[in-house]
């Protein structure tokens, strides 16, 4: 199992490149499902969920092919099987967002219920409502939800709660139903934005996208096209807390500003020194120890629970105290054990963990167990004296992109060891 090990106390400095959203891509290689010709899609991230989609899609009888930049090209149009099954899904949620493209363009689809995760239970009841009150018969047996329709109706869907990958789901059945279907307490997120420019690439009517209401016309059917994946502002945001807990200066070039509203905001609140330009954000910390700061997660554009954990290990070495609430996952503080291991003084109490800033973390062996977790763990080892060896990066390498690569070229001191089983000395 690949570690990364990391030496602290470096400030972050220069220019790091944006890779595309891990959370875009994942629903537009699902909604390539829907097309009835070739899809090719450029700026896709080079990740371990992308890894799996592709297989997931592979696996069905899409024909994939993949160049050496960030480029692929998803066929669909020999569909062999509507399956996904429990070991793929078991490894990536987002596996669940192929049940709508199925459902509504071949009329089945089998897919493995996702199960609960290190973060929360994170059910999809939302998904399989939607899908019922636009006509699709569901069953969930065996650890399965079974969808079956001969062709799914429009319908008006009040989705209960704020949910990412269910407005995805029903957006996405939406487009092939007859009818149409209005989204009512749709999520906002940029990504369920880009997914509806992508759909409407390729022929679809979506218009409402990024508010609250999404109204979609059904169409007969979807053709190929080319589309761009928008850049990953979870990523750019993970770089510029590394800049501001380090006290160092990055540029992140080939992202989107206008995504980052909130994550700017309390960056601006730390004390650095923030500038946007169209496609990049500037982040100069100048030295200075960041100031501890209060979060408060909920559905875009407020805080994104994404960054929850890297504004944990910001203020777990920031100056005074900063309370974080965690309002969208009822267990997304795994990472605060590990920080106390590097000398954090944070507390939880129910969904809030309140950070007393110390002047320094100590570094320590610590176990990632989920994504965000991981990244919050590493840049903790940024600022920590001494090796910090984080282990399990496995649920990094779902979301970052060759992270230990773009950190070095920060002037991080950062490497992978595959496999390692070297023990740190005391
Ligand atoms: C691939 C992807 O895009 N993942 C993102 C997506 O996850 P995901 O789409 O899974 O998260 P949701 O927005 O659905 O979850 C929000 C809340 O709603 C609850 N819920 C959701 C669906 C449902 O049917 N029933 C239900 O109760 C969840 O348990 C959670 O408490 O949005 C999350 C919240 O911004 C992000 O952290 C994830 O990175
Ligand atoms: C929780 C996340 O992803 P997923 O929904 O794919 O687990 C994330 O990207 O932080």
């Amino acid at each position: 199992m690949d570690k990364l090990l990391i030496t602290g106390g470096t400030p972050l400095q220069g220019e790091v490149r944006a890779s595309g959203a891990k959370n875009a891509a994942l629903p537009i290689l699902a909604a390539t499902l829907l097309a009835d010709g070739p899809v090719n899609l450029t700026n896709v991230p080079r990740l371990r969920d992308i890894r799996t989609t592709l297989e997931l899609l592979g696996r069905m009888g899409a024909r994939l092919t993949q160049d050496a930049a960030d480029g692929i090209r998803v066929d669909p149009a020999e569909l062999s099987s509507f399956v996904a099954p429990y070991e793929l899904v078991k490894t990536m949620r987002a596996s669940i967002l192929v049940l709508g493209p199925l459902v509504a363009r071949y009329g089945q689809a089998d897919v493995s219920l996702p199960g609960g995760c290190a973060i929360g239970a994170r059910p999809v009841n939302l998904h399989i409502d939607g899908l019922r009150a636009m006509g699709a018969e569901v069953t969930v047996e065996g650890g399965y939800i079974r969808a079956r329709a001969q062709r799914l109706h429009g319908a008006r869907i009040v989705m209960e709660l704020v949910s990412v990958t269910g407005t995805e789901n029903l957006m996405m059945a939406a487009c092939l139903a007859s009818g149409e279907t209005l989204i009512e307490n749709a999520a906002r997120e940029p990504e369920v934005v880009d997914l509806a420019e992508f759909l409407n690439a390729l022929g679809a009517r979506i218009e409402g996208a990024g508010t609250d209401r999404i109204r979609i016309q059904g169409v007969e059917r979807l053709g190929g096209g080319d589309y761009r994946i928008m850049p990953d502002r979870i990523e750019t945001g993970t770089f510029l807390v590394g800049a501001a807990m380090t006290g160092g200066r990055v540029r992140v070039n080939a992202t989107r500003p206008d995504c980052l509203d909130a994550v700017i905001q309390k960056l601006r609140e730390v004390g650095a020194t923030v500038t946007t330009g169209p496609d990049w954000i500037d982040l100069d910390m100048g030295g200075r120890r960041p100031r501890a700061v209060d979060i408060h997660t909920a559905p875009h554009p407020a805080f994104p629970t994404d960054m929850q954990a890297q504004f944990c290990a910001l203020n777990a070495i920031a100056e005074g105290v900063g309370t974080v609430a965690e309002t969208i996952f009822e267990n997304r503080f795994m990472h605060v054990p590990e920080l106390q291991r590097m000398g954090a003084d944070i507390r939880i109490d129910g969904h809030v963990a309140v950070c007393h800033g110390v002047e320094c973390l100590t570094a320590a062996p610590v176990m990632a167990t989920d994504l965000r977790a991981s990244a919050g763990l590493v840049l903790a080892g940024l600022v920590a004296r001494g090796e910090t060896l984080v282990d399990r990066i496995y649920h990094l390498d779902r979301g970052y992109e060759t992270m230990e690569a773009k950190l070095s070229t920060l002037g991080a001191d950062i490497r992978r060891i595959a496999g390692a089983d070297r023990i740190l000395s005391p």
